[in-house]
């Protein structure tokens, strides 16, 4: 199967740090791919550089084929490539549906203007079918400002969701989320990208949510990607064990592996 996301020797340097090195990576459609490393690794360096917040110094990227090299990140989301990091820049005055318009708009293309409003019956049974699959539909007229906390995540999650990508980065989507909370979360925003057959590639840090959801771990350490594969063969390599997370990590304690 053809990767949805290649990277070919992408490298990134800030003047003598080499926060990514030599890249080489294959994503294939329908993966969850987790990424994990200490802090420094070059996690956030990867992630900005795939969606287009920050040219690679050398090598290219590659989303369905097509390369995104030099293009702006709302070219590489029209593409079809979600972050979640966009919908911390949410409008907290407006709805929640005010905003899922705003993001489809967005996505869409071109301004909206008297000839093209950006409230249509369309986009709002778009953006209603979201809300229903993540169960926020309640909140679909408040203000994003007033969303109690742990219904702010799923809803951050929904706007990224509303315009179809089909890979969605995520970073670190359980934190500020209590320990009551995080799997029942977890479980929602799976189950959907699951049913829509969505990429998702996420940072995390917690090794009982890695453990659980993905299919496959990309370990970073120091700009390079020192393990990736199945979440049991990586959480056990010594030096991801060492380097990454930091001590021995008791596997079984974990739970089950996706
Ligand atoms: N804008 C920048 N200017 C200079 N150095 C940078 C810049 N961004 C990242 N770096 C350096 O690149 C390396 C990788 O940083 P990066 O933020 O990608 O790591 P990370 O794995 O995301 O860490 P964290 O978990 O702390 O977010 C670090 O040494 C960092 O100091």
């Amino acid at each position: 199967m053809s990767a949805i996301l290649e990277t070919r020797g992408l490298t990134r340097t800030f003047g003598a740090v080499v926060a990514a090195k030599d890249l080489n990576v294959q994503i294939t459609q329908g993966e969850i791919v987790g990424v994990i490393g200490s802090n420094g690794a070059g996690k956030t360096t990867f992630i900005n550089m795939v969606t287009g917040y920050l040219p690679p110094s050398s090598g290219d990227i590659l989303f369905d084929g097509k390369s995104v090299i030099g293009r702006q990140p709302r070219d590489i989301t029209r593409m079809g490539m979600a972050r979640s990091f966009q919908v911390a820049q949410l409008f907290p005055k407006l709805t929640v549906m005010e905003n899922a318009l705003v993001s489809l708009v967005a996505a869409e293309g071109p301004r909206p203007s008297f000839f093209r409003p950006l409230d249509t019956p369309e986009r709002r049974a778009r953006a209603d079918a979201i809300f229903a699959e993540f169960g926020v539909s309640r909140y679909r007229d408040a203000l994003v400002s007033t969303v109690p906390q742990g219904a702010r995540k799923l809803v951050d999650i929904a706007m990224a969701l509303v315009s179809q990508p089909r890979m969605l980065l995520l970073d670190e989507p359980t934190s500020g989320v209590s320990i009551e909370e995080k799997f029942a979360l977890m479980d929602t925003v799976m189950s959907v990208v699951r049913q829509h057959g969505v990429t998702v590639l996420f940072v995390e840090h917690d090794m009982e949510i890695v453990a659980r959801y993905v299919t496959r771990i990309m370990a970073f350490y120091s700009g390079e990607i020192i393990a990736d594969g199945p979440p049991r063969e990586v959480l056990a390599d010594a030096r991801v064990q060492e380097l990454v997370i930091g001590h021995h990590l008791d596997l079984e304690s974990l739970g089950e592996a996706a």
